[in-house]
């Protein structure tokens, strides 16, 4: 049986669930389960810290888990990024009060207040700035306006928690981060974890594409399926009145209307538009 590591909280656990459902697994109903045995999906999910997860996966304990590209570098744990799931995206950004200081370079012999100190320390010495990095838990941004650090180092996603405590990031990102699926460095192939991998291709895939069909003259047929490339080739069907031909392809969800309207141009009628509920490619 595959064991997986879930977030059991914070930003990720809820998409991460989201998706595991998708994929076909049974999560679970209670957030006081820690651990939860699928035996049709053949896998065991273990809900555990976010942080930590990346520690489970690169100790060998579990095969794979769902985390933050932040907190896996952040760990320095001996666990690779398989693939990005699409969710949990953030920056991780350097910020000081508004108009103190505006370069990296500037925290020379200063402290930096972080829950990210693997990241940042590595950061500072790649960049060969000598700064005292604070580990603070969390509720960074306060620790300037009390008196521990004279900037910080944070998650930063829509940036009100910054604008609230008088902040302003400077430098260049430190990383941009998003959700991952790891498993451990020299890991040998696990039995499962290749289907793992497979159905949550699927949910992403079948987030990101519709699946479109409609009729066109046959003679244009050419020229809608150049609107409609589909991902390998799209399926061309003649209908029954033999001057008409039906066209299925997927095309990228966030194009669909566009590519309604061009189709509507050209001369194509009844476009309808499917969600795709799963898929293998
Ligand atoms: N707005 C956000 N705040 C914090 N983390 C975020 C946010 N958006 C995405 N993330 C990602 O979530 C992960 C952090 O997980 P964590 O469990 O610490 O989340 P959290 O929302 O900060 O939870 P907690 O309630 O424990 O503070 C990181 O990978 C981070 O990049
Ligand atoms: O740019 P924003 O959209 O404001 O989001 C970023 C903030 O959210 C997170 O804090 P969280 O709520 O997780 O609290 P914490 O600092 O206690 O972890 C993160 O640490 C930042 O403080
Ligand atoms: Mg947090």
């Amino acid at each position: 049986m595959l064991r997986i590591a879930v977030p059991n909280k914070g930003s990720l656990s809820e998409p991460a669930a989201e998706m595991l459902r998708e994929a076909g697994y049974r999560v679970r109903r209670d957030p006081k389960e820690l651990v939860v045995t699928d035996p049709d999906g053949d896998v065991e999910l273990f809900y555990l810290r976010p942080r930590d997860i990346a520690v489970y996966v690169g100790s060998g304990t579990v095969d794979a888990g769902i985390t933050g590209r932040d907190l896996l570098l952040d760990s320095g744990s001996p666990a690779v990024e398989v693939m990005t799931l699409g969710f949990g995206a953030s920056t991780f950004r350097y910020a000081a009060r508004a108009g103190t200081i505006t370069t990296v370079r500037q925290l020379e012999g200063l402290r930096v207040a972080t829950s990210y100190p693997g990241l940042v320390e590595k950061h500072l010495a790649d960049l060969g700035v000598s700064a005292r990095v604070v580990r603070l838990d969390g509720a960074v941004e306060t620790s300037i306006s009390l008196g521990v650090a004279d900037a910080i180092a944070d998650v930063v996603e829509t940036g009100t928690t910054l604008r609230q405590q008088g902040l302003e990031i400077f430098g260049d990102p430190i990383l941009r981060s998003e959700a991952v699926l790891v498993r451990r460095e020299d890991s040998a192939d696990v039995a499962g974890f290749a289907v793992l991998r497979r159905r949550l291709t699927g949910v992403i895939t079948a987030r990101h594409y519709v699946m479109l069909d409609y009729d066109v003259p046959a003679d244009l047929v050419e020229d809608a399926c150049r609107l409609t490339p589909g991902l390998e080739s799209p399926t061309v069907a003649p209908l029954a009145n033999g001057t008409w031909c039906a066209v299925r392809a997927m095309v990228p969800r966030a194009r669909t209307n566009a590519i309604m309207d061009e189709l509507w141009d050209l001369g194509a009628r009844a476009i309808l538009v499917t969600d795709i509920a799963a898929c293998r490619l």
